[in-house]
Formats: C-alpha cells, structure tokens, sequence
C-alpha cells in the first residue's frame, strides 16, 4: 500500500481536497486524537489503551511517510508501546483473581476493601498455621507481634470471665494493630483451627509504603471492627472526664 507523501489541503471550486485523507499525514492527525483522548481520561487503564492505539498509528506514519521507513522512530514507539502493554498487563493482572487457587479465592471474600493485587501483596507475606493444640494467641495487655484472620474452625475469646466462640472470617488482633495498644481480650485458638497470621511490623511497613494499601487495610478493620460492634453491648464503666 503508497500513500502520497505529499499533503494537499487546497480547496478547488469550492469543494474541499480530501486528498490528504490519504497521505501518511492522516496516521498521525488519528495519533494525535487518541493521544488528546488518552490525556483527557482518568481512568488509567483507558488512558493507556487509548495511548497504545495512538501509538500503533504513530509507527503506521513512520513507516509510510517516505519511501524508506523511519526504522528509528519505529523502535522508539515500539518500545514506549511495549512499556505500556507490560503495564497494562500489569493493571489487569492487579484487577483479576486469574490464577488464584481455591483457598486464596474463599479468603479473598473477607477481604472486602482490598483489590486482588493489594490482596496478594498482603498474602505474600502471610504464614498460614494450625492450631497443634489449644493456642494462646492473644494476652489482655500484652502486646503481640502477630496478627491473625480465623480461616478454619474457632478461636475462644475470653473477656470479663465470659468465654465466646469466634468462627472463620474475623480478625484477631486488629483493635490493638489499629490503636497501637496493647491487646484488649484473652484468645485462645483451639487445637485444629487454622490461622493466616501477619507480622505485625511486616505489614505496618508494608502499609507505609503504600497509602492505598494504608486505606484499603484501614477500612477493613473498621468494618470488621463495626460489625463485631453491631453484636456487643457496651461494658459498665465510670464516665470519662
Ligand atoms: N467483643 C469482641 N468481639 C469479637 N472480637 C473481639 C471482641 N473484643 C476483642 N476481640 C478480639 O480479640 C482481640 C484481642 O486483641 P486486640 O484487642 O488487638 O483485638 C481483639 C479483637 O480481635
């Protein structure tokens, strides 16, 4: 396929020359337009697919514009191109469950606030333990290093002489990891239950580095927080000053 190189935009009796339609010069006028829509979106993920497709015609003018192709404006948009298709691969990835193994996917459940990528980025620094018999995993006043969400069986809340039962899917440990005090109940976790357990200082870093993780990890507590909340009566206690 030739495109006529040289661009023709005079007008002739009146009716307009639509021969620049089919100049090179056309592949970049279609560039410009994506690149102007691109900019003008927030959402990354069109702004970058809108660039890419800006890009494609970019090398589409590059090589027709002269009877040689321009081969070093071609490598260069080809790889700012490739730049993009890694990052773009990177975000869909970010947004998927794609590959997650069955346990991962009915974990994520709990994990309402948190995308798959900033749910895996978490995970990755997780241990997953069972329980090998019944396991003091939080002392009132004392502060522990660790953090655990119940995936499997039960952990034993005591508090004021009551014992309570806590199932799979709540946090323990999170009212002292939010506040930075000392844990607020005794629990313990009976012998077979399973426990993903954090560092608490690995994720507190890790949520410094990010404050979208930050956010993410904070709205989780406080909804797990509220909900255990919404089944809890206050204990009598003498007014605050
Ligand atoms: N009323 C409650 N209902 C459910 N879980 C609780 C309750 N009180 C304390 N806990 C949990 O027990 C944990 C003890 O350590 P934390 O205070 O860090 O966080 C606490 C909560 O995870």
């Amino acid at each position: 396929m030739r495109f006529y190189t040289d661009r023709v935009t005079s007008r002739t009796g009146g009716a307009v020359d639509i021969s620049y339609l089919f100049t090179a010069g056309i592949f970049v006028q279609i560039a410009l337009l994506f690149y102007v829509l691109g900019l003008l979106v927030r959402n990354e993920l069109l702004l970058r697919g809108l660039l890419l497709i800006g890009t494609m015609f970019y090398i589409l003018y590059y090589y027709f514009v002269s009877d040689v192709p321009l081969w070093d404006a071609i490598f260069a948009s080809a790889m700012i191109g490739l730049a993009n298709v890694i990052m773009i691969l990177v975000i869909l990835r970010e947004k998927s469950t794609l590959g997650m193994s069955d346990d991962m996917l009915a974990l994520y459940g709990t994990f309402t606030t948190l995308n798959p990528g900033q749910f895996r980025k978490i995970m990755r620094h997780a241990d997953w333990i069972t329980a090998p018999e019944d396991l003091p995993i939080c002392t009132r006043g004392v502060r522990s290093d660790y953090l655990y969400l119940v995936s499997k069986g039960q952990v034993i809340l005591r508090d004021d002489g009551r014992n309570v039962a806590v199932g799979s899917g709540n946090f323990i440990g999170e009212i002292s990891f939010l506040l930075d005090c000392p844990a607020t109940a005794d629990v313990i976790a009976m012998q077979g239950t399973e426990l993903v357990r954090w560092d608490r200082q690995k994720l507190m870093s890790l949520m410094h580095k990010s404050v979208r993780l930050s956010n993410a990890i904070g709205a989780l507590f406080n909804a797990d927080i509220a909900r255990k909340l919404s089944v809890s009566w206050p204990k009598d206690q003498a007014h605050r000053e």
